[in-house]
């Protein structure tokens, strides 16, 4: 089944052209990792897959359903998760406090602000066992701003994860992060449950020829490239804009 097809799409910032005639599919359970320089377009690709902005033309589909002009929340509600390039935690707050907002706003609770959370049993279950899947326990009770920042990008994808995705947009999860805590956070997305379907965007070839089945390279707006290792090390437009003439 096709997971993801965007067809054609184009944005527009004013003048800006972000992205031209953007056309990509990804079977379920595929991993797709975009390349691209900085300006390429691939976090505004990300932006139009997950709603947070809306395409100028084109159509992307989801499992199916048309979700062109849908906002992020239906598209969420169809199976979609995303992480964002810039840590988008609640700082204040406790490891444990961050994965059980994630919870309730993915079983779409409307909880009551007095009622302590400690109260929800089945968000706190929930919230316990993904820690406990993904080695998070002994963080449960740390202040999200006093982890490392590999850390939180783990807490991240945990959020990300609370409703059970069918896709995931991971946007650059290892940016900014040392050699170990990469592959912590590389070690999780290979756990991921395979018929997840995934899309990375990641800017360190290694970890996106371990990571991807597919690789798409992105310039100026365009897809300029698709394939495999071979193939995206073969292509010589990729050779000359990304990897550099060697
Ligand atoms: N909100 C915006 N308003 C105007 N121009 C924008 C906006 N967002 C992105 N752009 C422009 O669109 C183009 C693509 O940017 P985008 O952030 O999608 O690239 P990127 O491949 O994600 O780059 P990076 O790797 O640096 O994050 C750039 O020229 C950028 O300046």
């Amino acid at each position: 089944m096709i997971a993801l097809d965007i067809e054609n799409v184009t944005k527009s910032f004013g003048g800006v052209r972000a992205l031209t005639g953007v056309t990509l599919s990804l079977n379920e359970g595929e991993r797709l990792v975009l390349l691209g320089p900085n300006g390429a377009g691939k976090t505004t690709l990300f932006h139009s897959i997950s709603g947070n902005i809306l395409a100028s033309s084109g159509r992307i589909s989801l499992f199916g359903d048309d979700i062109t002009q849908l906002p992020p929340d239906a598209r969420a509600r169809l199976g979609l998760a995303r992480t964002f390039q810039i840590t988008n935690l609640f700082a204040q707050l406790t490891v444990l406090e961050n994965i059980l907002l994630a919870v309730c706003g993915a079983q779409k609770l409307t909880f009551k602000f007095v009622r302590p959370l400690d109260r929800y049993d089945d968000i706190q279950k929930r919230a316990r066992a993904l820690l406990e899947e993904w080695n998070l326990v002994d963080a449960a009770d740390r202040l999200v701003r006093n982890l490392s920042y590999g850390e939180q990008r783990q807490v991240e994808v945990v959020m990300a994860l609370s409703g059970e995705p069918r896709i995931l947009l991971l946007d650059e999860p290892t940016a900014g992060l040392s050699p170990a805590e990469t592959l912590r956070v590389m070690e999780m997305v290979r756990k991921l449950p395979r018929d997840m379907t995934i899309v990375m965007i990641e800017h360190d070839m290694d970890v996106a020829f371990e990571i991807a089945d597919r690789i798409a390279v992105m310039h100026q707006g365009r897809v300029i490239a698709e394939g495999d290792e071979a193939a995206i090390r073969g292509n010589q437009q990729v050779s000359d804009i990304y990897l550099g003439v060697e």
